[in-house]
């Protein structure tokens, strides 16, 4: 462990009121040594850093200026929160941060009366903050709604939402644009742009001050001219406008790692009659340490490193990881198809696109951490004869729910899903657990859901997903790497709605949907070791179901297990349903299914989490023992 500078001034801030006793001229080193923590801290966890270390200064002033946590401070995406946690009380445990049983990565309600909101997906503050605003509003009780939000996050139409919405607000609302023209990637679209032309006018903006400087000194006649000159300026440096048109006080560019600039700045935001003001300030993503600085994505999300070089533990080398896997065989699928494009919501290398994005650079697009808008660009483009593959995070497909029902699934549209993450991620927790996909897609007409059991099989439901054009398609699998086998040099179009048997038995039947496999088939030994011959089933498809063999195997074993990587409503309820209108329970069989239990579970290692959930191969040898002693009465028998 490498020592860092001693942070003598840090040592005495355990929360913000300790923070507000210093004098202003005092907050640089306690930023510099806010910074060094972040850095040492990250170092040893792994996690988020460079946007945090953007924010080092902003998250200072913003404690020192504000009357938190009676202001009520909203960070959007939340990643950013280290220096936050760091400053509100939670120094002694941020080296726990994203394990088990330690910090969350993110905001969290539970964790601290300075966490007034929870985040993790993007774009939330604004509205958040405006319901905080609001309610003291009407309460008649002080207190304001703080949003900090990057421009990446500001590419989401939620953010315009509340923003139209804020008026009300009046001087409650404070919006922070933390502007560091990043997003996990560079931004894209107008919006980025615009920032940029606000950001680079500050010359023109310094003009436009001398302009109006000069114009106070005309006699009164001369007022209106120069008023209408400041305006044709203003239009020109576009210092704000769009924020103003929406009813904002624009207060910006600022240089956000100035302390000397940004309180005063933040002291007049929070004294100002008028509201909602928006604050836009400018930042370094990755500021203040140099690997960093200079890395192309500034560390945004980080291994452990060495705090000295920079340098981040290497994972051994192991099988691909699947957003490599899928991004290598849809770059095949689009050599093979002119047609065959992508859509990433603003995260190309975590979906593997990024080796799309380089291949085929016309017929990829990010749009922006905007996955409403990626699912119906899709429809409009399969409704024109494309076939786009919308590759969207299980969790933050959840975003796009009414686009995939309204505007792809009722019009029966090709659209293709490819939706990573799917199951527990581990150290993203809760936020970004990939639990609901097969519920909310399996239920709806027209689509196939297909889940990849290993790397070979996300390779052939690529394909398969690339060939299929009677509607929309999609396919889950994990965060992280694969299992270890072979990738087929020859992809298999798969027959839509047929799984396939992985190991034939008797007794018992294990019918698997999606990388639980690996367990079934562990748990398989274990019970053929205890004299119950076992099939293993890998179902391939949660929807349509391969109910001929479901009927086989439900009709010829004592014993039927699901499991799958899902809450419950998905592939076990499918099957449920199956077995009970083909009255395949009425004899006697003990069918159980096994899925993500009913909750929402914090960060851990995926391992530990899927154990906790009951989904590993002692918990089904557990479960199939237990069903066997199950006699008719309900009463638990003899039977070992
Ligand atoms: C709805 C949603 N989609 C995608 C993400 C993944 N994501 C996390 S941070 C991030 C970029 C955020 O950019 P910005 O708001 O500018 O913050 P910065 O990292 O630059 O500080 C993205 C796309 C998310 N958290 N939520
Ligand atoms: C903050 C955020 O939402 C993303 O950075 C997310 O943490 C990425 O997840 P992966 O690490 O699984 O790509
Ligand atoms: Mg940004």
């Amino acid at each position: 462990m490498v020592d860092l500078p001693l942070t003598p001034l840090l040592d005495t801030v355990n929360t913000p009121a300790d923070l507000r006793a210093l004098a202003p001229e005092q907050l640089r080193q306690l930023a510099d040594e806010l910074r060094l923590e972040t850095i040492s801290a990250v170092g040893s966890t792994g996690g988020h850093l460079g946007s945090g270390l953007g924010v080092v200064e902003l998250t200072t002033a913003i404690h020192y200026v504000f009357d938190t946590p009676r202001d009520r401070l909203v960070w959007d995406v939340g990643h950013q929160c280290y220096p936050h946690k760091i400053l509100t009380g939670r120094r002694d445990r941020i080296r726990t941060l994203r394990q088990g049983g330690g910090l969350s990565g993110f905001t969290k309600r539970s964790e601290s009366e300075y966490d007034p909101f929870g985040a993790a997906h993007s774009s939330t503050s604004i509205s958040a903050a405006l319901g905080f605003a609001v309610a003291n509003r009407l309460a008649g009780t002080p207190g304001k709604g703080i949003a900090v939000i990057g421009d990446g996050a500001m590419s989401a139409g939620m953010a315009y939402e509340a923003m139209n919405n804020a008026e009300q607000a009046g001087n409650r609302l404070v919006v922070i644009l933390n502007d560091n023209d990043m997003s996990i990637a560079p931004p894209v679209g107008g919006l980025s742009a615009y920032l940029s032309r606000i950001v680079t006018s500050r010359e023109f903006l310094g003009l436009r001050e001398l302009m109006k400087k000069f114009a106070r000194k005309l006699p009164r006649p001369f007022h209106t001219a120069a008023r209408k000159t400041d305006e044709f300026a203003r239009g020109m440096t576009m210092g704000g406008t769009l924020f103003e048109e929406l009813g904002f006080y624009y207060v910006g560019p600022i240089d956000g790692h100035n302390l000397d600039h940004l309180i005063p700045v933040l002291e007049n935001v929070r004294d100002a009659e008028e509201g909602p003001i928006l604050v836009h300030v400018v930042t370094k993503k990755g500021k203040g340490y140099a690997p960093a600085e200079a890395a192309a994505d500034k560390y945004h999300g980080v291994q452990k490193f060495d705090v000295i070089t920079g340098t981040q533990a290497k994972a051994p080398p192991g099988p691909p990881q699947y957003q490599n896997v899928f991004g290598q065989q849809l770059v095949k699928e689009a050599e093979r198809d002119p047609t065959v494009c992508a859509i990433t919501a603003a995260m190309p290398s975590g979906t593997g696109l990024d080796k799309f994005a380089t291949a085929f650079p016309e017929r990829f697009f990010d749009v922006g951490i905007a996955e409403q808008h990626a699912v119906t660009f899709a429809a409009g483009l399969a409704a024109q004869g494309m076939r786009p593959f919308c590759a969207i995070y299980s969790t933050f497909l959840q975003r796009a729910y009414d686009q995939v029902v309204h505007d792809v699934a009722i019009q029966n549209l090709p659209v293709r899903f490819a939706i990573d993450r799917a199951g527990l991620v581990g150290a993203d927790g809760a936020t970004h657990a990939g639990s609901f996909d097969v519920t909310y897609l399996a239920t709806l007409p027209n689509f196939v859901v297909m889940a990849a059991a290993d790397e070979a099989e996300l390779v052939h439901m690529t394909h398969t997903a690339a060939l299929h054009d009677s509607g929309p398609i999609a396919v889950r699998y994990p965060r992280g790497n694969g299992v270890g086998v072979e990738l087929p040099a020859t992809p298999e179009r798969l027959a839509i709605g047929k799984g396939r048997i992985v190991r034939e038995g008797k007794t018992v039947a294990i019918l698997s949907l999606g990388t639980r496999l690996a367990e079934a088939l562990k748990a398989a030994d274990q019970l053929e070791a205890k004299g119950l011959s076992t099939t293993v089933a890998d179902l391939r498809f949660a929807k349509p179901l391969d109910e001929a063999m479901i009927r086989r195997l439900l009709a010829t074993h004592e014993v039927a297990v699901t499991i799958e990587e899902g809450a419950v409503g998905g592939f076990g309820a499918h099957v449920l349903t199956l077995a009970s209108d083909a009255g395949l329970i009425d004899g006697g069989l003990k069918l159980r299914t096994m899925r993500l239990p009913d909750l929402f579970q914090d960060q851990d290692k995926p391992d530990v989490q899927y154990a906790e959930a009951g989904l590993d191969a002692e918990h089904i040898v557990e479960t199939v023992l237990t069903a066997l002693r199950h006699n008719s009465s309900g009463v638990a028998g003899a039977r070992a």
